[in-house]
């Protein structure tokens, strides 16, 4: 999107407060918006300390900045470099670097790479905010674990994607993009309006727990 500096100087470059984090924004090559401020905060409310989470489209770090100070752990990706460098700068700013790992990779990549890996067993959360594209991101998790982990502990993640939707029935729609992208409908979704974008167009959350079938599903 095209900025305009109607006065003041010509820099793009910010700090923003939310809810008494700082967060330094170059609004001429990343991504904020300071009216889902209220939704994060929704989001936070949902996390416990004991949660991992994995935010797959970061930004500069809103939503993983401000799980950080509450959860055990947060794995924060983004794929837009300058997005990355002032995550990583928001993230000494607020004190919470030693609590956040850093990823700039596509978020299909991402999560490939990250249930790879033995950091898979802890994830708790998985937030998917980039409302255009998320729900088709969904078909990563298929058959991304080979068998259930020995800790005992272990949960399949909670996923919260985002998506828009100009539709009569935004939920059912919604829904429907979920389900064709992991071939299968997941159960008990929590769907959340988050607010309208525009007239008639909601941007909404659906949360689920990942389905064992899909997480496990072998390659055809
Ligand atoms: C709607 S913004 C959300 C950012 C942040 N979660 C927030 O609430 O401000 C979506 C983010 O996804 C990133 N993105 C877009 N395509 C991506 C991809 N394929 N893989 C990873 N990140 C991507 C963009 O750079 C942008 O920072």
């Amino acid at each position: 999107m095209q900025l305009e500096v109607l006065a003041g100087n010509r820099s793009l470059v910010s700090t923003v407060v939310e809810n008494g984090l700082r967060f330094h924004v170059d609004l001429a090559t990343v991504y904020w918006n300071s009216r889902l401020a209220y939704e994060r905060q929704r989001l936070l409310n949902c996390f416990t300390r004991d949660d991992v989470v994995c935010d797959v489209f970061a930004g500069v770090g809103p939503i993983a900045i401000s799980a950080a100070t509450k959860v055990r752990h947060v794995y924060a990706n983004d794929l837009n470099p300058y997005a990355v460098e002032y995550l990583e700068r928001n993230c000494v700013v607020n004190k919470i670097a030693r609590k956040i790992e850093v990823f700039n990779m596509d978020g299909r990549r991402f999560i490939d790479a990250i249930f790879a890996s033995q950091k898979a067993e802890f994830i708790t959360q998985v937030v998917m905010n980039l409302p255009n594209d998320a729900a088709e991101y969904l078909d990563a998790f298929k058959g991304i674990l080979s068998r259930p982990p020995k800790n005992k502990e272990f949960t399949l993640p909670k996923i919260h994607v985002y998506g828009f939707s100009k539709a009569q029935d935004p939920e059912f729609e919604f829904l429907e993009r979920i389900r064709i992208a992991m071939s299968e409908a997941p159960s008990e979704v929590e769907m959340h309006r988050v607010r309208l974008v525009a007239p008639g167009k909601w941007m909404l959350c659906a949360s689920f727990f990942l389905p064992e079938t899909v997480a496990f599903a072998k390659a055809v």
